[in-house]
């Protein structure tokens, strides 16, 4: 059973990335009724900033058990109400190693009690819990975080900035609006109009169209979030590798002259004109006996199938042959982005058969041409309208709950056609105006809260 999170304490957690381990400075937040005096029991300065709230200033951390200095920092302290707690917040900017780093955090721990590392997403739970942002804000924090390309970032940032709070709560007052005129009737029937069944089914109906949009959109979401994704596939030895390479701008995958080489599946996610993208290298296909290289061959038909696009590569050297087009053909036409001829610097281009290239691109990866034209392609295939005027897209938790919300005026339906008793409407309405609530943190026990925040990143 998970502890109930005690927002009594105060907690500390790095809060800058330690997973690779090293870095100039990392930061050492401190958020909760003793920060301050906690850190003034390590903290030795001379100056005049000191404590204020909102300035840096310069100092020493001290051990006083062991009666040493630790490191030279710089400290920010926030006072309460007025940080991202909302509670006092102190940070420590020290030194990125991981020994000074968790030095430091030892002697915080051990030169005072009551303050304890904090869970993971526990710093944002209590800026929840003490209102300085909504539930939906909270998840687009972390959303940001773990955003793997600039699209999905920037619909993230939308979030933490309320745009998805904003979207719902006015939804919300439409169905809250829609309450009333059922509620007034039944409270004072004899002051208002008959109900009318008709406008409200109208009404109601404009508002599951604002529903069903935001959940259309969102389901693309997470198809920004992940980036389409465009498998190379082709024999061995075509550049599949070396086009992974040229596109991420990285050394990702190991390019060699044997036949063979990339055995797993390889991705990298990248932005092509803002179009987010997860490139996808596979194992190159071939006859073989080797086991491990099956396996690998046996993935990338399964790619073909699951990826959202594309690309072919042959070799012009060798010429598009039958096992080529053995594989196309296992291609659905709708996915295929091009058939890339690569290694045009290795033949006389005069001597390309155009016959059938015609959806081709012909490269040199190794000399760095073709590189535009195929963009081109891409961007053609992939830059729908899909990603056009997307500014926010709900996560699944929250997409359930606007189900449910959907659901709740569907219910409707029948007490409208069968004009049963209007207060039964209210029943729903009111479900729906809840599960609305859900979504931004309203209506949802301490257990189920826990369990979302659990999933943030630590110090955060
Ligand atoms: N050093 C540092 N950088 C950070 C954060 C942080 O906590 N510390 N953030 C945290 O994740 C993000 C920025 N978000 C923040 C949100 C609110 C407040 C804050 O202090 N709000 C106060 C005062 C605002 C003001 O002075 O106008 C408030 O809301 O009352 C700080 C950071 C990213 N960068
Ligand atoms: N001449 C020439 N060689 C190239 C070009 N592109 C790639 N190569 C070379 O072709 C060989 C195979 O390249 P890879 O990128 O490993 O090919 P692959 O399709 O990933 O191969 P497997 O992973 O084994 O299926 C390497 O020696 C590359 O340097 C090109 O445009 N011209
Ligand atoms: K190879
Ligand atoms: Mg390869």
């Amino acid at each position: 059973m998970e502890s109930i999170i005690d927002t009594e304490d105060t907690i500390a957690a790095i809060a800058s990335a330690v997973s690779l381990g090293k870095g100039g400075i990392a930061v050492i937040r401190v958020s909760g009724e003793e920060a301050i005096n906690s850190c003034k029991n390590i903290v030795e300065t001379k100056s005049k900033y000191a404590w204020e709230s909102h300035r840096v200033f310069h100092g020493f951390i001290k051990d006083n058990l062991e009666n040493k200095f630790i490191d030279e920092i710089l400290i920010t302290v926030m006072h309460s109400p007025n940080s991202f707690t909302g509670e006092d917040i102190v940070e420590l900017h020290c030194h990125g190693g991981v020994i000074v780093v968790n030095k430091v955090i030892e002697t915080l721990l051990s030169n005072n009690t009551g303050v304890r590392i904090a869970n993971p997403g526990e710093f944002s739970q209590r800026a929840f819990l003490n209102g300085k942002i909504d539930l939906t804000q909270a998840e687009s924090i972390n959303q940001l975080i773990n955003a793997k390309n600039l699209k999905s970032a920037e619909i993230a940032f939308n979030g933490v900035k309320g745009e998805i709070k904003k979207k719902i709560d006015i939804i919300k007052n439409d169905l809250i609006e829609q309450l009333s005129e059922i509620e007034a009737r039944v409270d004072f029937e004899e002051d208002f109009s008959e109900f009318n069944y008709n406008d409200f089914s109208r009404n109601i109906k404009i508002i599951k169209e604002k529903i069903k949009i935001l959940i259309e959109n969102s389901k693309r979401g997470a198809h920004i979030h992940n980036g389409i994704s465009i498998a190379l596939i082709g024999k061995t030895n075509v550049g599949k590798s070396s086009l992974l390479n040229l596109l991420s701008k990285k050394e990702k995958a190991i390019v060699t002259s044997i036949p063979g080489t990339t055995r797993d599946i390889i991705e990298v996610n990248l932005t092509i004109k803002d179009i987010p993208i997860k490139i996808i290298d596979t194992a190159g296909i071939r006859e073989t006996d080797e086991y491990i290289e099956n396996i690998g061959i046996d993935k990338s038909f399964e790619m073909i199938q699951n990826s959202d696009y594309i690309i072919y590569l042959y070799s012009l050297e060798e010429g598009l042959n039958k096992d080529d087009e053995k594989i196309i053909s296992k291609i659905p036409q709708e996915k295929l982005i091009t058939i890339l001829g690569n290694k045009k610097d290795l033949i006389d281009s005069k001597k390309v058969n155009k016959k059938n290239l015609s959806n081709s691109v012909l490269m040199s990866i190794k000399n760095d041409e073709g590189e535009k034209e195929l963009v081109e392609k891409i961007v053609k295939k992939c830059g729908s309208k899909e990603f056009e005027n997307i500014d926010i897209f709900l996560n699944e938790r929250q997409i359930s709950n606007l189900t449910d919300c959907l659901k709740n005026l569907n219910d409707t339906d029948p007490i409208i056609a069968n004009k049963l008793p209007f207060d039964l409407l209210s029943i729903e309405v009111r479900d729906g105006i809840k599960n609305l609530s859900r979504i931004t943190g309203q209506e949802l026990t301490e257990d189920l809260l826990n369990n979302i925040f659990s999933k943030f990143c630590i110090g955060k």
